[in-house]
């Protein structure tokens, strides 16, 4: 999860993705997606963003407790509530989605179905961590978010062939070459000690 959330921040990094003040939103889900979401929060900051984190449904569990410990520790800022639409394009310059990854599946579930609602008003770019929130992991969704970002971690899922946003990156470069060959996956080169991968 740490490998993931920083290849996700790197892969924001390097798109200069936002112009002007590099203010933004971390929406979190509650599975390991969200935590993701909570590690690249804490490595944007770190890079000189000013992440602010909305994380609605926390789960009990140690990890996640001291994901959001760290992400305090770093003045890093929870919302109460979510913004609307408006008030995020005025306030933010790219939204981070960090909601739902490859477990996802069924009708969307409260409060995450307004959640997305919102997000598919924003005019500000989103960057979509390992899936597009909402997709089903295979077919997609052609009604669900379109982000401008996609940061497919471990390998792309079936699904990515139905992003048409700019940038698309593969993260996550600590798959074994044994698990490799026994998953039959065929992971481009990472040039150098580079984390991430631009695939488009
Ligand atoms: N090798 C790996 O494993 C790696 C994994 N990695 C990362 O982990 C991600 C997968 O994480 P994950 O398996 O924790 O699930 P995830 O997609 O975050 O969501 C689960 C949560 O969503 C919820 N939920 C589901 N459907 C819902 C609905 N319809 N409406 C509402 N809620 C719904 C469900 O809730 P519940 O069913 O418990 O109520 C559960 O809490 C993966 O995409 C990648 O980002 C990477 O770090 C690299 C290596
Ligand atoms: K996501």
């Amino acid at each position: 999860m740490e490998l993931a959330g920083l290849s996700c921040a790197t892969a924001i990094a390097k798109s200069s993705f936002t112009s002007g003040l590099p203010t933004v939103l971390v929406i979190c889900g509650p599975g390991n997606n969200g935590g993701d979401g909570l590690v690249c929060a804490r490595h944007l900051k770190l890079f000189g963003y000013e992440p602010a984190i909305f994380y609605p449904k926390r789960p009990n569990k140690t990890l996640f407790e001291n994901l959001t410990t760290q992400c305090q520790k770093m003045d890093i800022p929870f919302l109460s509530e979510f913004p609307q639409a408006e008030v995020i394009d005025g306030a933010y310059n790219l939204a981070i989605d960090a909601i739902f990854g490859f477990s996802f599946k069924g009708a969307v579930r409260e409060p995450f179905g307004s959640i997305l609602n919102t997000l598919k008003r924003i005019t500000i770019p989103i960057a979509s961590v390992d899936i597009p929130s909402g997709w089903d992991v295979e077919k997609g969704n052609p009604e669900g978010l379109q982000p401008d970002m996609l940061i497919s971690l471990t390998a792309p899922k079936q699904s990515a062939v139905h992003f048409s946003g700019r940038y698309h990156y593969l993260g996550g470069r600590f798959v074994p070459l044994a698990l490799q060959k026994k998953y039959n996956l065929s992971l481009p080169d990472y040039p150098g000690t580079e984390c991430v991968h631009r695939l488009l």
